[in-house]
């Protein structure tokens, strides 16, 4: 066969010659840090003589199945924004693949595997597993990721059927590249909320050292939910925990063909900048918005196989990082 397109400047393997086998840890994580710091800060980093956007220092990418919504799917506006590539049916990815049927969860001992292999999604409808070709989308290490809230506009508080941003942001806090997860969630109004609603758990999640330990962690959590009731709005969510798979859920409202209007029982009332977006976690006007930095191609985002890595960001703590971020966009 020919030798495989590539785009956008990105290498035949997408990206993979600017990873190099046997990076250390400690070069992944200033790697990480100037990611962020590029993202927050380009025009700082091309006075560092970086020419061009910042690139993560670890692939991202998903099989796409044209199942959702484009306006809305997280995962294609990341794909448009250059931070996601997009992989084949047929393709072997050899990072994570965070999977619907993953048995193992993701913990901090994929650490080493993602900052050499990276990290994929599986861009499919949750009302559509059935019919998702899971055999066709290839790897080693399948990954669940273990009880996280949803905090985009349309799954708000539903417990973990995370959209595609949501899942390599938990994965990436979960592995202890905090400053990645922020560089992904900025690009979605509502982002910083994941953080907010998830950080207790994601803390604990990252501070085992093995997915055993993330299951064990996982199941005292739920277990002490139950025995508090009411205590906290997105309680409610947890009590409906149900498998991934098999679940007999509503259609999912990312869906292409689900109307505009849906009823999240799950969603806050107060009167925020997220409720007023009627459910559209990837509307046109935030893409234009602040910080957005859409690089103009909206109306495709997986046409091609290969797609170029992304921009990066700011080495504080991701807190700082988003307080700073939106000073910024005040100013
Ligand atoms: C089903 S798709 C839905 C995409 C959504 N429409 C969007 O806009 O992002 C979400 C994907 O994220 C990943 N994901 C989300 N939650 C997950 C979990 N709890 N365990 C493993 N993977 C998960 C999987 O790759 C999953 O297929």
């Amino acid at each position: 066969m020919g030798r495989r397109r590539t785009a956008r400047g990105l290498g035949a393997e997408g990206g993979r010659a600017r990873h190099p086998a046997g990076r250390s840890l400690e070069a992944f994580a200033e790697e990480v840090g100037a990611a962020l710091r590029a993202s927050v800060e380009p025009e700082a980093a091309e006075d560092e003589g970086s020419s061009g956007p910042a690139r993560l220092p670890c692939t991202l990418a998903m099989w796409e199945l044209g199942h959702c919504d484009p306006r809305r799917c997280t995962g294609r506006k990341l794909a448009r924004l250059g931070l996601v590539r997009c992989l084949r049916l047929g393709h072997r990815f050899g990072g994570v693949v965070l999977s619907p049927v993953g048995s193992q969860y993701v913990s901090p001992a994929d650490r080493q595997l993602v900052a050499q292999s990276g990290v994929a999604v599986i861009d499919c409808s949750w009302a559509r597993l059935d019919e998702t070709p899971f055999g066709r989308m290839r790897g080693s290490h399948l990954r669940l990721l273990p009880h996280l809230v949803a905090a985009n506009p349309v799954n708000y508080g539903r417990p973990c059927k995370l959209s595609c941003v949501e899942a390599f942001a938990a994965t990436f806090c979960i592995l202890g590249f905090s400053d990645l997860a922020v560089i992904l969630l900025r690009k979605f109004k509502w982002g910083k909320g994941f953080l907010d609603l998830n950080r207790q758990l994601l803390d604990t999640y990252a501070a085992c050292s093995s997915a055993e330990e993330v299951l064990q962690a996982q199941q005292e959590f739920l277990a002490h939910a139950k025995e508090r009731p009411k205590e906290e709005e997105i309680g409610e969510a947890w009590r409906g925990h149900k498998p991934l798979v098999g679940s007999q859920d509503p259609p999912d409202p990312f869906d292409v063909d689900s109307g505009r209007e849906f009823a999240n029982p799950n969603r806050p009332v107060a009167g925020t900048r997220l409720l007023a977006d009627s459910g559209d976690s990837d509307s046109e006007d935030e893409e234009r918005g602040p910080g957005a930095e859409d690089r103009g191609d909206s109306s495709s985002s997986c046409s091609e196989e290969e797609r170029p890595l992304g921009q990066g960001a700011e080495a504080r703590a991701p807190t700082e990082v988003w307080k700073g971020i939106k000073k910024r966009q005040r100013d």
